[in-house]
C-alpha cells in the first residue's frame, strides 16, 4: 500500500492540488493507496509515528506532497524508515528534491515511484543533550542562518512570495533584517575528537547536499554519503562582507573568502554558555549543546 501524507497549506495548496492532479492518473487506479493531510504543526510525524501500528507490513512507499519542514517530520516519525520514503516537492523551499535529483511535475514523479527508481540517502543525526536523537533530511545550521530560517517562517513575506513564485526573495529579505541586529558567538567544538574555540562566529552548517534555503548552495561539493559529513564555518568577518558571502552563495563561490572554512566530520558537538539558535531542515530552536553524526545505514528515496 502507498501512503500519501500531504501538507494541504505547503506552497500555498500547491501540494493539494499536485496530490488532486495525481489521484487522476491511470497509474494512481492501479495501486492501493491511502492518503492523509496533515492538519497542524507535527501532525505529520504523529501520522508516520503511527503507520508500522495502523499498516503493520504492508506499507509499499511512504510518499509526501509538501515542503522539506514535511519531510523533516515524516522522517523523524517513521525513526529509522525501513520502508522506502518519497517526496513530491510542493513547498516554498524543495531542497531535498534538489539535492536528491528529484525532478520534473508532480505526476511524472510519481510515475517514476511506481517504477520503483530508487536511491540510497544517509540522514544526519541530532541529539540535544538530555533529549532522544533526531534525524537531519537536509540540513543543521548553528547561528546567523537559523536567526534568518527564524525571521522567514515568522514574516508574511514568506507567503507572499512564494505565492509569487519569488519564495527565494525571502532569505534575501531575511539576511538582511538579521544582519544587522545578529550577534557573532563563542563556541566551543569538538570535531572527531579535537576540541577548537571558535570566538566571533557567525555559522556553523552542516549539509548532507549542497542546497539549503531555497536552492543556495551552501556547502557546493557536499556528496550524499555515508558516515561523513562536511561541516561550513563562517567567523571572524564584517558585516559587509557577510552580505558579499551570501551574494555568491547561489553560485557556490562563497566557499572561496578566506573567513569561510570547510571541514569533514564523523562526529561534530558544538557547545556554548549561551544559548545557541539553530535550523534543521528550516525549522528552528535554540540549545547550549548539540552533537552531530551521520548515519551508516542509508534509506531508500524513491522517485529520484
Ligand atoms: N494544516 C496545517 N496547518 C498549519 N501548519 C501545517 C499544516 N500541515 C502542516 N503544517 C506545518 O507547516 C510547516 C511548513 O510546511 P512545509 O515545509 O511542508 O511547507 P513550506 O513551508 O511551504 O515549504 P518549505 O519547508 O520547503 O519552505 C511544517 O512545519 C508543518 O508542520
Amino acid at each position: 500500500m502507498y501512503i500519501f501524507i500531504v501538507n494541504p497549506i505547503a506552497g500555498n495548496g500547491g501540494a493539494k492540488k499536485a496530490y488532486s492532479k495525481i489521484s487522476k492518473t491511470e497509474a494512481f487506479k492501479q495501486i492501493d493507496s491511502k492518503c492523509f493531510f496533515t492538519e497542524y504543526f507535527g501532525h505529520a510525524e504523529r501520522i508516520a509515528k503511527h503507520l508500522p501500528i495502523d499498516f503493520p507490513g504492508i506499507v509499499t512507499c511512504v510518499v509526501v506532497i509538501g515542503g522539506d519542514g514535511t519531510l523533516h517530520e515524516v522522517i523523524n516519525g517513521l525513526c529509522k524508515p525501513v520502508v522506502p520514503v518519497s517526496f513530491i516537492p510542493a513547498g516554498s523551499g524543495n531542497d531535498f528534491a534538489r539535492g536528491c535529483d528529484i525532478k520534473g511535475k508532480p505526476v511524472e514523479i510519481f510515475q517514476r515511484i511506481v517504477r520503483q527508481n530508487s536511491k540510497s540517502y544517509w540522514l544526519g543525526c541530532y541529539q540535544e543533550i538530555g533529549k532522544s536523537p533526531r534525524n537531519i533530511v537536509n540540513s543543521i545550521g548553528f547561528g546567523f542562518d537559523a536567526e534568518i530560517a527564524k525571521a522567514v517562517n515568522n514574516s508574511k513575506y514568506k507567503k507572499l512570495l512564494s505565492n509569487l513564485h519569488l519564495g527565494k526573495i525571502s532569505y534575501v529579505i531575511g539576511l538582511i533584517k538579521v544582519l544587522f541586529s545578529f550577534r557573532p558567538m563563542n563556541l566551543e567544538i569538538i570535531v572527531d575528537g579535537k576540541k577548537y574555540k571558535l570566538s566571533n562566529c557567525w555559522m556553523v552548517t552542516i549539509a548532507q547536499h549542497p542546497f539549503y534555503g531555497g536552492g543556495m548552495k551552501i556547502i557546493p561539493n557536499a556528496t550524499i554519503q555515508a558516515g561523513i559529513f562536511p561541516v561550513l564555518f563562517i567567523h571572524s568577518i564584517s558585516k559587509w562582507k557577510v552580505l558579499g558571502v551570501f551574494m555568491t552563495v547561489f553560485s557556490g563561490k562563497h566557499v572561496n573568502f578566506k573567513e569561510v572554512e570547510l571541514m569533514e566530520a564523523n562526529r561534530l558537538e558544538i557547545s556554548s554558555k549561551k544559548k545557541i539558535p539553530y535550523q534543521v531542515d528550516g525549522q528552528t530552536d535554540v540549545c547550549f549543546s548539540c552533537v552531530i553524526t551521520k548515519q551508516q545505514d542509508a534509506i531508500e528515496v524513491v522517485g529520484a
